[in-house]
């Protein structure tokens, strides 16, 4: 049984978390330290926002989580399989959004049963037949509006022991990030974990809960959502008066 006197199951545990990546410049080879020594513990039920300036480290720690990149230092452990949300997900341009549901939905882990069952639904919920036979066309007939939502539909069509979104429900419109933020709160309430990176502070206090704010790679706060992007706020603030002197 997962739950037990001491709170919810833990399902993702970053201890000391460090992640180089090397680059190959004119003069050689570099490492880029990209976070740098991350510790948390991600709980049953959370939606945690991750934010922080650009190349803070936000997505690097997502592909981390996700088990796409190995950190060079430090451990990292997930419950379950993560699915990686992002919006450069592995879809394939020149086949049609049908296709892609059936690739998307194996490459999840379902199998073609439950994708036939699901099938209308992820169509329905993406919007991209709203305008239209586009199902039908190669999915690089779509925007990238289009295609953000058809990634996030087949993502979420099942449920994960951790979710992570990187910036897809900034992406589309309003009805859809409606239905986005629904959507997520079924699947917080459906067991799993869901991790979103954004630099929507609304979409983060909507969605999230709990916020993570890295910036040059450290883990500078970790706190209820609306705390966490209040503070975050006040020194982005900051900084922009102290530019304009
Ligand atoms: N594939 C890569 N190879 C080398 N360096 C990388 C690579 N991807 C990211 N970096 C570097 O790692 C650091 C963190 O980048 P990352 O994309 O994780 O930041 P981010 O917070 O997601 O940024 P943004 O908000 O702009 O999306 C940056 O210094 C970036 O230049």
């Amino acid at each position: 049984m997962a739950e037990n006197h001491m709170g919810p199951a833990p399902t993702v545990i970053a201890d000391d978390v460090h992640i180089t990546y090397t680059v190959q410049g004119a003069s050689g080879s570099r490492e880029v330290h990209a976070v740098k020594g991350v510790t948390f513990v991600a709980h049953k039920g959370e939606a945690i926002g991750l934010i922080g300036s650009n190349g803070s480290g936000k997505s690097t720690l997502l592909k981390a989580v996700a088990g796409l990149l190995p950190p060079a230092r430090g451990r990292l452990w997930t419950r379950g399989r993560p699915s990686l949300l992002g919006v450069d997900a592995a879809l394939m341009n020149d086949l049609t959004g049908e296709r892609n549901v059936v690739l998307g939905g194996l490459a999840m882990g379902m199998t073609r049963r439950q994708i036939r069952e699901r099938y209308q639904q992820i169509v329905d919920f993406s919007g991209i037949d709203d305008k239209g036979d586009f199902i039908t066309l190669p999915m690089r007939t779509y925007s990238s509006g289009m295609a953000a939502r058809l990634r996030f539909s087949i993502a979420a069509a099942r449920t994960h022991d951790v979710l992570m979104i990187d910036e897809a429900l900034a992406t589309g419109d309003a009805a859809f990030q409606r239905r986005s933020r629904a959507r997520v709160a079924e699947l917080r309430a459906e067991a799993g974990t869901v991790f979103l990176v954004s630099h929507n502070n609304r979409t983060v206090t909507e969605t999230c809960d709990r916020a993570l704010w890295l910036e040059a790679g450290v883990l500078r706060m970790d706190g209820p959502a609306k705390e966490v992007v209040a503070a975050y706020d006040d020194e982005q603030t900051r900084k922009g008066r102290k530019s304009k002197k």
